[in-house]
């Protein structure tokens, strides 16, 4: 098990990371997930003793790692899959970091093949593609069949034939009771392999839960309706029923229409006081991807606004402006797409986990601008 306690690091007068308390548990996949600049790879080196903690602790197995007996064989990790000596062939790179972890020859052929590049391993790595990287520094955190495995970001480059040997191989070592905890920005890739999640923004925990969980308390459900094709006047008599009884609707491409704010049972009976037949009612929640953007949103550090293009003129417009996501509802359709979202839709449902809020412990180090709930609207 990783355990972190009030973890804390500075740089100068940027705080990376703040009084982050979190464990990672046996035999799951941990998700480890954040904005560009959250404080992962800073935590990781922590954990790994790569960096020095401003304050508090993080352990494995109750040790910190420069204190573990045999680290390299209790603990693998990728974290840059560039620090290679690029001349070497991938065999030897991995026989170089077995004989210093004592680690017998004969498992680099094990962890090559493991890895699927037993047909370049006289190969020198600097040719390699950025996936072949990747799988060189997983095979390089195999070696020593450790119990505890970190990889930052271990997806970045693999094509979706890699993506999915990961997420595998991931899965796989869990199941055999390992520690694995694993950070990336793909929340959807995290939906399909972890079991849990630590969320942080601007180096502060956001969120420490199930994945399960985490969907149910951060995604606003939604039901999804389908009137007969072609009868507009149904469907409009419906829209407004709905509108009327304070949903909100909008119209998909497919035909359908999203509903929130109404319980399924609800609209089906506003259709049948309406007199309109449903041709589809079904409940929806919206994915891991949504919620996670809603939950970090007030943590980018990083924000990208439109290419004002400096007055140079755009490329020509299609005749009639290009398609546009029709709204439904009541009064005259609105330019965008969608409407603004309305209070207490789009905003954490009531129950969500409070981001860490301001601290109450008196430190050195300056805390980041704390996340307000606000910030996500
Ligand atoms: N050695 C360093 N010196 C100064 N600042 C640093 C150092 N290492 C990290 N930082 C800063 O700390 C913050 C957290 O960086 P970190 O790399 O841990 O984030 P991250 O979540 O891993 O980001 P990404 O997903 O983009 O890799 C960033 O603002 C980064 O610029």
């Amino acid at each position: 098990m990783i355990e972190a306690t009030g973890l804390t690091k500075s740089f100068g007068s940027k705080t990376a990371v703040y009084n982050l308390t979190f464990r990672v548990q046996p035999g799951k996949v941990t998700g480890f997930l954040g904005p560009n600049g959250a404080g992962k790879s800073t935590t990781m080196r922590m954990i790994l003793g790569l960096d020095t903690p401003s304050n508090g602790t993080v352990t494995i197995g109750g040790y910190q790692y420069r204190q573990l007996p045999n680290a390299p064989r209790q603990v693998g990790a990728l974290l840059d899959a560039n620090a290679k000596h690029g001349g070497r062939s991938a065999r030897s790179h991995l026989l170089c970091l077995a004989q210093l972890s004592g680690i017998p020859a004969r498992r680099v052929d094990e962890v090559l093949d493991v890895v699927g590049l037993t047909q370049v391993a006289g190969k020198r790595s600097k040719g390699f593609s950025l996936g072949m990287g990747q799988r060189l520094g997983i095979a390089a955190a195999l070696l020593g069949d450790p119990q505890v495995l970190l990889f930052d970001e271990p997806v970045n480059g693999l094509d979706p034939e890699g993506i999915r040997w990961v997420r595998e191989l991931m899965r796989r070592l869990a199941g055999e009771g390992r520690t694995v905890f694993v950070s990336s920005h793909l929340m959807s890739e995290m939906a399909q392999t972890a079991d849990h999640l630590i969320v942080i923004g601007r180096g502060q925990l956001m969120a420490d839960l199930p994945v399960r969980a985490f969907i149910e308390q951060n995604s606003t459900g939604f039901a999804r309706v389908r009137t007969p094709d072609g009868e507009e006047e149904q469907r409009e008599t419906l829209v407004r029923a709905l509108t009327e009884d304070g949903g909100q609707v909008l119209a998909e491409p497919e035909g359908t229409l999203k509903v929130t704010g109404l319980e399924l049972p609800r609209i089906s009976e506003l259709a049948h006081r309406v007199d309109v037949r449903l041709w589809e009612l079904s409940p929806h929640h919206a994915s891991l991807e949504e919620a996670y953007m809603r939950m970090t949103q007030g943590a980018v550090d990083f924000r990208s606004t439109a290419d004002q293009r400096a007055g140079l003129q755009g490329p020509p417009q299609p005749p009639y402006g290009g398609y546009q996501e029709p709204v439904v509802g009541i009064g005259p359709p609105q330019p965008g797409g969608y409407p603004p979202p309305q209070p207490g839709w789009g905003a954490p449902p009531p129950g969500a986990p409070v981001p860490a809020g301001p601290p109450v412990v008196p430190h050195q180090a300056t805390p980041p601008a704390p996340y307000r709930p606000e910030d996500a609207r």
